[in-house]
């Protein structure tokens, strides 16, 4: 379920200030996609994304969600339609995490046994434990667990529209991986259509089908999908908005489950030791990868740990420390392999089974790909039909 937003030459102007705050924005989002604006602090993101919902109303100009005139919809069913979800998560700290969440669904007058069972939905969604968390308040969550609930709310009376202002700016980087992931993997199934206001263009590029860069006043400076914003910007704006490395950060564009991984040599733990020396550890690096009972990569095996290992192949080789999922940005993937003594890192699904290894081949020969593919662009390939974030990801 997801709805068409129009934004039709909006403006704001704040009593007392000399100037607007949004001036004259025009923009349309189409059903299910999800639409970054970013852009300097205090250039109107968050006031265009307020005027979505009514929290602010606009001096004048229309938004229309699905055709319809916003401020025609009355607010019960504007709540309905629009989940919203900011930073600091926004929870009412004298309301457990079950209770932030039931709150829309309460307002629609939904029975009890259907809140119910919608607020440990959600839960499950977001990846929190319904029995642990239902009864919490919010000050005894950490910060991306917060966050998770304040998405969770926003998502549970099922709207088509997600407003996201910031969601995610007051946890640490790595949790902010973590949800911007989450998000992602979420928007796969839901195919809402988001807003999602940043300052941040690295968190653009990386949930954004298309990223619309503002200057001040909420102007459009550029309006496009993220590799044509990094490889053409359109102006000096936004070149020096996208700033340098705009190559290194073209590697948040793509995950492992988009890229060929090559094959890599494999035993199982419970592979009789005759079997596993009759394997030649003939991958790029000389070694086998010992999966376990679960298909979990387990240990790194070398020609010379064949001989020394008692207990073979189960106690052999070097322990797996670093696993990079199918999700994980190429950045992320290089990231591991840089780290990695080796050089290579094993990756996996979703159940931590084994899926590849990648290393510094799969990733440069990814990346040469992927500038082949800018170049034919630019050569002036049409780009139509091209697929949504998420279908992308899923491989469609
Ligand atoms: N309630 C208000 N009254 C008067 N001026 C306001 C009000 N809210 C915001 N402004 C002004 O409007 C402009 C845009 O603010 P807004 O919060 O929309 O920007 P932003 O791009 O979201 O900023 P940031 O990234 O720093 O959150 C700023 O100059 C701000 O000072």
């Amino acid at each position: 379920m997801s709805a068409r937003i129009e934004l039709e030459n909006l403006s704001k102007r704040y009593p007392g200030s000399p100037s607007p705050a949004v001036d004259d924005v025009s923009m349309e989002i189409r059903p299910g996609e999800t639409v970054v604006l970013v852009g300097p602090s205090g250039c109107g993101k968050s006031t265009t994304l307020r005027m979505i919902n009514r929290l602010i109303e606009p001096s004048s100009g229309r938004i229309r969600i699905d055709g319809e005139d916003v401020t025609r919809i009355d607010p019960v069913r504007l709540r309905r339609e629009v989940g919203y979800a900011i930073q600091s998560s926004g929870l009412f700290p004298h309301m457990t995490v079950a209770e932030n969440i039931a709150l829309v669904p309460r307002m629609l007058g939904w029975s009890r046994a259907r809140v119910r069972e919608r607020v440990e939905e959600m839960l499950v969604l977001v990846g929190l434990d319904p029995g642990e968390f239902h009864g919490r308040y919010p000050r005894r969550l950490s910060g991306g667990q917060q966050q998770r609930v304040g998405v969770a709310r926003a998502l549970a009376a099922d709207p088509p529209v997600l407003l996201m202002d910031e969601p995610f700016g007051a946890v640490d980087p790595i949790t902010r991986d973590h949800l911007q992931d989450e998000l992602v993997r979420l928007q796969r199934e839901l195919r809402k259509t988001i807003v999602f206001v940043t300052h941040d263009l690295d968190e653009a590029i990386r949930l954004g089908d298309r990223i619309a860069v503002l200057r001040e006043r909420s102007r459009i400076a550029q309006f496009d999908t993220p590799e044509a914003i990094l490889t053409g910007p359109a102006d000096d704006f936004v070149s020096g908005f996208v700033g340098a490395g705009a190559a290194l950060k073209r590697l948040n564009l793509t995950r492992l489950r988009d890229v060929r991984i090559g094959a890599f040599p494999t035993v199982s733990v419970d592979d009789p030791r005759r079997t596993v020396l009759g394997r030649p550890a003939d991958g790029p690096h000389g070694e086998l990868l010992v999966l376990d009972r679960h298909r979990r990569p387990r240990a790194w095996l070398r020609r010379g740990d064949l001989a020394r290992a008692e207990g073979f192949p189960a106690r052999a080789g070097r322990a797996v420390r670093t696993t990079v999922t199918r999700d994980a940005t190429l950045r992320d993937a290089l990231e591991a392999v840089l780290l990695d003594p080796a050089g290579r890192v094993a990756v996996t699904g979703r159940r931590g089974e084994y899926a590849g290894v990648v290393d510094m081949g799969t990733l440069m020969a990814a990346v040469h790909g992927m500038l082949e593919a800018d170049r034919a662009a630019a050569a002036g390939r049409p780009r139509e039909g091209r697929p949504h974030r998420a279908e992308r990801e899923r491989g469609a």
